[in-house]
């Protein structure tokens, strides 16, 4: 069975309903791509996955810990004023097993700077994040989900705003994260970036969820050619 599902979910927010009657399960070990137009659920999904959202209806079955649970919110939602480096950004990965309190051990520094070098980001460890790009950024921020060891691992546009090397690497990272086992949910708008990632595709429209086959959406044109954004029949099933 699989370790993340959805029994008949629906979903509001503030008052009115945005999905119904959602079911399936996300494959285990796989990259399952989010899409939808503006305003379908794309985050409102991520964030009753993620627990902050309670259901109206329905369920979320998960039998993965919450402490590997990791999300990474768009780029927008995040504060970087606080005075933080890379090198700590990626340690504090280590809280949800570990706890904030305890210091860390030299295995964990080490772990840290070989998951950095995976990213490059190594030559940014002890930058403060405020300092960064927003590829950088990026990347610093899914090296905090590898010292985690995340087995779920729900990612809001990860791409947005990022630059073409980052987009490799990320992509790169989080097809190696998914062989070793991770359940990875990851909100898309590109067909290419659809391609590249996808095992399997949850496409929001009209408030209700249809599974799909990657190679299947794109060959049926279900998806515009690159680099343009949603065609607009699934724009126009938007429940804003
Ligand atoms: N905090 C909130 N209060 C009230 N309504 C909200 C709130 N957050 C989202 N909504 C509404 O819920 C619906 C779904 O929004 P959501 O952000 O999940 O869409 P999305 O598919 O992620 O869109 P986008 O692609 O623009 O990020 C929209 O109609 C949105 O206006």
């Amino acid at each position: 069975m699989a370790r993340l599902a959805l029994h008949d979910l629906a979903l509001a927010q503030g008052g009115r309903t945005v999905i119904e009657h959602l079911a399936g399960a996300f494959p285990d070990a796989a990259i399952t791509a989010l899409i939808g137009a503006n305003g379908a659920g794309k985050s409102t999904l991520i964030q009753a996955i993620m627990g902050v959202l309670p259901p109206i209806a329905g369920r979320i079955e998960c039998t993965i810990p919450r402490e590997r649970r990791a999300w990474l919110p768009q780029q927008l939602a995040l504060d970087l004023s606080f005075p933080m480096s890379v090198e700590e950004l990626v340690m504090t990965g280590s809280w949800p097993t570990r706890g904030a309190l305890r210091g860390y051990r030299p295995d964990q520094y080490r772990q840290a700077r070989e998951i950095m070098q995976r990213l490059g980001i190594s030559q940014l460890a002890h930058r403060p994040l405020g300092e960064l790009s927003g590829g950088q950024r990026q990347r610093a921020l899914l090296g905090r989900t590898l010292m985690q060891e995340a087995e779920l691992l729900l990612l809001d546009e990860p791409f947005a705003n990022v630059d073409a090397d980052t987009v490799t690497v990320l992509t790169g990272v989080l097809r190696d994260m998914a062989r070793a086992g991770t359940t990875i949910v990851v909100v898309l708008h590109d067909r290419d970036q659809l391609a590249a990632l996808a095992d399997r595709v949850l496409l929001l429209a009209e408030g209700r969820g249809h599974w799909h086959d990657p190679q299947e959406l794109l060959q049926s044109g279900g998806m515009a050619a690159a680099p343009a954004p949603l065609p607009l029949h699934l724009a126009r099933g938007a429940t804003r």
